[in-house]
């Protein structure tokens, strides 16, 4: 099955990293970055059809990333665009928690990391999403709380070979932040208040200048991260579905 591709550019940048930008063109690499998942082979305007095998198809895909600082709803509102768009959720944090439940070799660095409000290396952190994004039928990736700083960001692109193709920002003020993690009684080693003033510190020094990054590069969307959880989703929505219109 052919499908046309169109208005690609705004969606999709794989960066100079990716090792099949060596062998074809941009616009071939934007193309079969936005239709994995359909076809081993693509059509493209004006190109004619292009062949990939599955082992290149497989570098590609589509993901957002979703940043903000700690308790500003990123896993509330990932569930809500899961289930209304399918992406497939990979929350940074989630699989660093497994990791440590695992009791793996990396599990007590990990969790120390975490009580003390720091950021886990990038290398332990990516693999874990490699491993997942490698190992999921579905590739439209919903990228929650990572990068956290700018070693997360340039290791990701330079291992994974790719950047977001849209990233949300949830902006909200740091009381409201703070009284929600408080009040999240999940369990979570991190929801307490020494942890959390470290936290906010490693937000505002390490993870807003890769948020101000891809505002530079005209990919962020920011959201009003207060309100109901179905106000802010009403600004998330549109997003998404106009991405949803293209895929
Ligand atoms: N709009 C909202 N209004 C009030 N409470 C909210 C709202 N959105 C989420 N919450 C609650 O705030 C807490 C933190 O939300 P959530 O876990 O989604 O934040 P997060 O950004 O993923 O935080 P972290 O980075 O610490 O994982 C949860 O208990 C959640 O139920
Ligand atoms: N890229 C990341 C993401 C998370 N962590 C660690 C440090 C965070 O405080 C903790 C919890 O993450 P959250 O669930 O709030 O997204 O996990 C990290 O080191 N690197
Ligand atoms: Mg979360």
């Amino acid at each position: 099955m052919w499908r046309r591709v169109s208005s690609l550019t705004q969606f999709v940048s794989p960066t100079k990293s990716s090792s099949i930008l060596n062998q074809v063109s941009l616009i071939h690499v934007y193309a079969c970055t936005f239709l994995y998942g359909f076809d081993s082979s693509i059509y493209i305007e004006d190109l004619g059809i292009i062949h990939y095998t599955d082992t290149q198809l497989a570098k590609f895909f589509f993901f957002h990333v979703l940043s903000g600082g700690p308790g500003s709803g990123k896993g509330t509102q990932c569930e809500k665009i899961v289930e209304t768009f399918g992406f497939k959720h990979l929350s940074a944090g989630d699989l660093l928690r497994r990791e440590i439940d695992s009791k793996s070799e990396y599990g007590s660095m990990i969790l120390n990391t975490i009580k003390d409000g720091r950021i886990v290396p990038s290398e332990v952190t990516i693999k874990l999403i490699q491993k997942e994004m490698e190992s999921s039928d579905n590739k439209k990736f919903l990228i929650d709380g990572f990068p956290r700083c700018e070693e997360n960001r340039v290791a990701f692109e330079q291992i994974i070979g790719a950047e977001p193709n849209i990233v949300l920002f949830f902006d909200c003020p740091v009381e409201e932040m703070v009284k929600r993690v408080l009040n999240r009684n999940q369990g979570r080693v991190d929801d307490n208040m020494d942890t959390i003033k470290k936290r906010l510190k490693v937000f505002e020094a390490l993870n807003l200048p890769v948020v101000n990054y891809y505002a530079e590069k005209g990919k962020l969307h920011k959201i009003c991260a207060l309100g109901t959880e179905d106000e802010i989703f009403e600004q998330v929505w549109p997003v998404f579905a106009a991405c949803k219109q293209v895929i």
